[in-house]
């Protein structure tokens, strides 16, 4: 886990407006009104993995950058398991404390005295009552001047979330209305394909309006991920490039060099399609292939990410390998005849204008060889080629979300020297040698962040989600019922070579002799 540094508290506390692009009144105007009084964040499945090396780690780093103001914050951890408010603390301290400096162990102290925890069950209105009772306290103690907040997070299995959102509505609503605020953060999987997607959201929509209820993709959250809008729609470079005029693919990959090692029993029941692509990589898509919006407001960028999704076609399963590592079901806790796949490639077709012929391939893994991800768009050949580049490779802009973020330009260029020959070469931009004093944000603080400002630009609408579960529903039904089946491969390996393959058939050119290599500071 990384402590970012910053500028001193009070200063980044207001840094958002002052430094925003985002510069529509109404929404400034609903961030300013929101933003003050007594805050409590209520993690429920506090016990929990992401509780532990996500959430618990971003409030820390927003108390300690100022985000989270000490006279004003409470954190309220929820669970079935029995602890006392310092069994919790001490669990978030181990994992925090690791290589942390003295100034920081002594914010993290701190941050600890701030830390209730309340145990009870899911479906229980006596232990909903108790949280209840214990945030109310914090608002009385606490709410001399502004509204209270309540921010409910939801670090549980999506079984839970109706009874939970249920028994929030029932027992713990702020009643500090109109100008307090109750809000909830869903994590996905949300859902395991269209129909139980949908249920799921007309339970919550019954309890909860749709600009209280955010549902999160943490790849919303990282740097690279953000800057997409801005590379594409603030560089006339890119403006009359992107299309399929000029370019002939592009690839949203994902790697993990490991397994799924302690959560084997979860990923077996929902596979990689559920666990990153119809999410993680989708939404990547989303930002890459929308038209422009007509502003930054969260709805029309939304509104735009919505018609792309609705553009893309039927899968053809034709244009889909799966794969399975090899010694998966060794976990005792996945089915020993599962046919889960832990590997996937799909080409996706876009109908439209922009997109209509340029394959879009879709790639996640576990357990290979190298932890990556990033997106790559490689151009068509030049046309008339009088330098016979054909040979050096195509042109391809890289983004890579990470690890080390960087964009690359993979391009043609004179070999020095006396000879004229041509080589492969590129420009670059690696943030670590860019910006080497800038500390780039764990993901889930931006998130966390937005959620208590009231930004929802970077969360998941339900329109969005029902055409997201549109697409890749078919196919999972048909791997749910065995008519797709993973072939194996190797742990640490690329993967499938059927995947490198089916690749290779939608006409993507693998530049040969030519590596990028990270510049070293
Ligand atoms: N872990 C990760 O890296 C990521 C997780 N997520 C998502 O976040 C959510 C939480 O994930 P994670 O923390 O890994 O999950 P866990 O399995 O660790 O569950 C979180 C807590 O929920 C309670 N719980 C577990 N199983 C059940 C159950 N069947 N019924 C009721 N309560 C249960 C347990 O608390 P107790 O028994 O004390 O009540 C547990 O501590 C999930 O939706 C997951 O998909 C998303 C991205 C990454
Ligand atoms: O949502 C998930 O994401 C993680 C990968 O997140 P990253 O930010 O480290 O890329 C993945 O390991 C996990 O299976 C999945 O549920």
């Amino acid at each position: 886990m990384s402590l970012s540094t910053g500028s001193s508290p009070s200063s980044r506390r207001n840094s958002f407006r002052d430094d925003s692009f985002i510069d529509e009144k109404d929404v400034i105007d609903s961030i300013t009104s929101t933003e003050m009084g007594c805050l409590s964040l209520i993690v429920l499945g506090a016990s929990g993995d992401l509780a532990k090396k996500k959430t618990f780690p971003a409030l820390f780093n927003l108390f300690r950058q100022g985000f989270l103001q000490s006279n004003e914050v409470h954190i309220f951890g929820y669970a079935r398991t029995k602890l006392s408010d310092d069994d919790l603390r001490e669990r978030i301290r181990g994992y925090l404390s690791k290589g942390a400096s003295s100034e920081d162990l002594e914010i993290l102290s701190d941050f600890l005295k701030h830390i209730k925890y309340v145990s009870g069950g899911y479906d229980s209105a006596e232990g909903f009552l108790s949280l209840n009772k214990e945030i109310s306290e914090h608002e009385l103690a606490k709410n001399s001047y502004g509204s209270s907040r309540r921010l409910f997070y939801l670090a549980l299995p999506p079984s839970v979330y109706p009874s939970v959102c249920k028994m929030i509505k029932s027992y713990c609503m702020n009643q500090a209305v109109p100008t307090g605020w109750t809000r909830i953060v869903v994590e996905k999987p949300f859902g395991k394909d269209l129909a139980s997607a949908e249920e799921l959201s007309a339970q919550l929509g019954e309890l909860f309006d749709e600009p209280q209820l955010y549902r999160i993709d943490h790849y919303l959250g990282k740097e690279l991920v953000q800057n997409l809008l801005v590379l594409r729609f603030a560089n006339r470079f890119f403006l009359p490039l992107w299309n399929r005029d000029n370019i002939h693919n592009i690839q949203i990959v994902f790697r993990e060099d490991f397994g799924t090692e302690g959560r084997g029993g979860y990923f077996d029941e929902y596979g990689i399609i559920r666990d990153i692509i119809q999410n993680h990589l989708l939404q990547v898509l989303c930002l890459v292939a929308m038209e422009k919006p007509v502003s930054l407001r969260p709805e029309h960028i939304r509104d735009e990410k919505v018609k792309v999704l609705q553009s893309v076609l039927p899968i053809n399963n034709d244009e889909v390998v799966l794969g399975q590592y090899e010694g998966y079901k060794d976990d005792p806790t996945v089915s020993k005849d599962s046919n889960t796949p832990t590997f996937a490639t799909i080409v996706l077709r876009i109908h439209n204008e922009r997109w209509e012929g340029v394959p879009i391939i879709m790639k996640a893994g576990k357990a290979l060889s190298s932890r990556k991800a990033e997106i790559r768009v490689q151009f068509k050949d030049v046309p008339g080629d009088i330098f016979r580049c054909k040979k050096q490779g195509r042109n391809e802009f890289v983004i890579r979300l990470q690890p080390k973020e960087a964009m690359y330009m993979k391009l043609t260029v004179k070999k020095p020297g006396l000879d004229m020959s041509t080589i492969q070469s590129e420009l670059d931009l690696s943030y670590g040698q860019r910006y080497q004093d800038v500390p780039i944000p764990e993901a889930y603080e931006r998130l966390i962040l937005d959620t208590i400002r009231g930004d929802q630009q970077h969360f998941v609408r339900r329109d969005e989600l029902r055409a997201a579960w549109e697409i890749f529903t078919p196919l999972l039904h048909d791997i749910d019922d065995g008519k797709m089946k993973p072939v194996p491969y190797k742990p640490g390996s690329r993967g499938p070579h059927e995947a490198d393959e089916l690749v290779a058939k939608t006409g993507y050119v693998q530049t040969h002799g030519y590596i990028w290599i990270p510049p070293t500071l």
